[in-house]
């Protein structure tokens, strides 16, 4: 997406449209599965109605009537799912005023809450050129006058694996199904290579959580008719559902594949970031708000935080059972394909090659990205040579630069692919001794997994 001025469409319709509220959110326990509806509205004729389905198909059904005997925290957890949802909908007109009507939120939360739409639009309002400030940007008025309350669980020491059909969750997959961990993967829409990749460790559709969730096609309508639009903190979204998923599995662990990369600013010396909800910041903060506001009995964290994307990469290229059926590209995941085109798609080139080797790489993509010549911008962008990182899930720049180091290191000159043929480096920004056992210490995973990780590193 490119970089486009819209801060007169976004006087105009925060001009038109003052109060973004959300009236109502609703969740439904049936023989089937769980329903959920959340409804914003915008103004007449602007009513959204985004839904979401979890089958029980794949539930235990003590966990389920554990759950449904626990109404004030499934409200709790819905009603937070539409406190994130709304933030797609918002984007829309990007409303001054957020009317909050089902229920009571303190200070704090409200101020938790602007900080996640802040942040998490960070991307959104440098593409669309808004000159916003965390303050102004928009008020949060709870109406609601009941208040949820934070409320003790008691779930099993199970783990909840959510899979984005890339290498990192199902690095996170098989390291903890090596240490024997009762262990169930999750996913949100399930589509091809998150579906495959389940398959190929192991699991069937009867032990995988399945998460339907369905945006309101007004939204869509709306952004066709050149209302704004823009990035959402996906991961954010994410993690309010496997609150959801883990109060009605049972399993109380909830383990995400973000990595220490994911910290890293796309726009050097902002805090804008394209991958903000999968920074250790936001997974402290909803750890926090998840204790203080919806239960302590919950354990959301990252198992790969330790890691760096080197580190990673050089783990996957032993998981060949993955290899054909893994897509770590967006931009295919509709098509269950590698586009070729897109950073993320020459991003892992980049940090596969030098473990996996680069025909190897470049088969497993089907596309043979680094003698491809329209990369080049691109591939300036990953390795710091332009100004901004792109913006798009990819590791940081010293990662890069140390990756194709390595390249360099392992191919005689006459052997190198294009784009290496003329890069020589960028002068400090890579470490020629990466320490490939090191874990970083900012994390949050418990000791007893942490094991896991370092044997998987010797
Ligand atoms: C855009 C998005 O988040 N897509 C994820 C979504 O896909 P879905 O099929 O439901 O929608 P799209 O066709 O992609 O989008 C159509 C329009 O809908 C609006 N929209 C969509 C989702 C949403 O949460 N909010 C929205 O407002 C928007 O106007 C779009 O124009 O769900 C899928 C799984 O359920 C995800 O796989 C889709 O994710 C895309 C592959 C994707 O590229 N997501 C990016 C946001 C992304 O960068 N994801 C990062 C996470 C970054 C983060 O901060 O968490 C990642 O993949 O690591
Ligand atoms: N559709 C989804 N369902 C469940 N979890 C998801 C989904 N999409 C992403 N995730 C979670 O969000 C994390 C971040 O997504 P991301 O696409 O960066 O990682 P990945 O797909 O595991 O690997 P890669 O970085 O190679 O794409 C994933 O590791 C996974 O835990």
């Amino acid at each position: 997406m490119q970089k486009s001025d819209h801060s007169e469409l976004f006087l105009r319709l925060r001009e038109e449209f003052p109060v973004f509220e959300y009236q109502h959110f609703s969740v439904e326990v049936t023989p089937e599965g769980v329903y959920m509806e959340f409804v914003f509205n915008l103004g007449p004729g602007y009513t959204f109605r985004p839904t979401a389905f979890i089958p029980v198909r794949n539930l235990q059904p003590e966990s389920l009537d554990y759950a449904i005997n626990q109404p004030g925290l499934l409200n709790n957890i819905a009603f937070n799912i539409g406190m994130i949802e709304l933030i797609s909908y918002w984007k829309a007109s990007c409303a001054p005023v957020i009317r909050v009507k089902p229920a009571f939120l303190t200070s704090e939360q409200v101020q938790w809450w602007k900080k996640l739409y802040y942040n998490g639009m960070g991307e959104f309002f440098y593409m669309n050129s808004l000159s916003v400030d965390a303050v102004s940007f928009v008020e949060i008025i709870p109406e609601g006058t009941d208040q949820f309350r934070s409320f003790p669980v008691n779930l099993s020491e199970g783990i909840l694996v959510p899979l984005g059909g890339g290498k990192d969750s199902v690095v996170t997959l098989e390291l903890l199904k090596q240490g024997n961990r009762n262990i169930m993967p999750l996913i949100m829409n399930p589509r091809g290579a998150t579906v495959h990749s389940a398959t190929a460790g192991g699991f069937t559709n009867d032990n995988i959580f399945t998460i339907q969730r369905n945006i309101d096609p007004l939204l869509l309508k709306l952004n066709e008719q050149g209302f704004l639009n823009g990035h959402t903190p996906f991961s954010a979204m994410l993690a309010f559902y496997t609150l959801m998923a883990a109060l009605l599995s049972g399993y109380r662990h909830i383990a995400l594949s973000n990595e220490s990369s994911a910290n890293e600013a796309t726009v050097p010396g902002t805090k804008i970031n394209h991958q903000y909800s999968k920074s250790f910041e936001f997974e402290s903060a909803f750890r926090d708000y998840c204790s203080n506001y919806i239960s302590p009995g919950f354990n959301y964290f990252s198992f790969l935080r330790p890691l760096g994307e080197l580190q990673i990469a050089k783990i996957f290229s032993g998981l060949k059972q993955y290899h054909k059926v893994f897509r770590s590209c967006n931009a295919g995941s509709k098509t269950d394909s590698w586009c070729g085109k897109c950073p993320k798609c020459l991003f892992t080139s980049i940090i596969l090659s030098p473990f996996a080797g680069i025909r190897k790489t470049a088969r497993m993509l089907g596309h043979d990205m680094l003698n491809d010549p329209e990369m080049q911008d691109t591939f300036d962008e990953l390795c710091g040579i332009a100004e901004n990182k792109p913006f798009e899930c990819v590791g940081t720049i010293d990662e890069v630069n140390n990756a194709l180091q390595m390249m360099l290191q392992q191919h005689r000159p006459e052997e190198l692919p294009l784009l290496l043929e003329r890069y020589e480096g960028i002068r400090g920004r890579f470490n020629p001794e990466v320490n490939f056992s090191a874990l970083n210490s900012e994390h949050c995973v418990p000791p007893k997994l942490l094991n896991l990780l370092k044997e998987a590193l010797q």
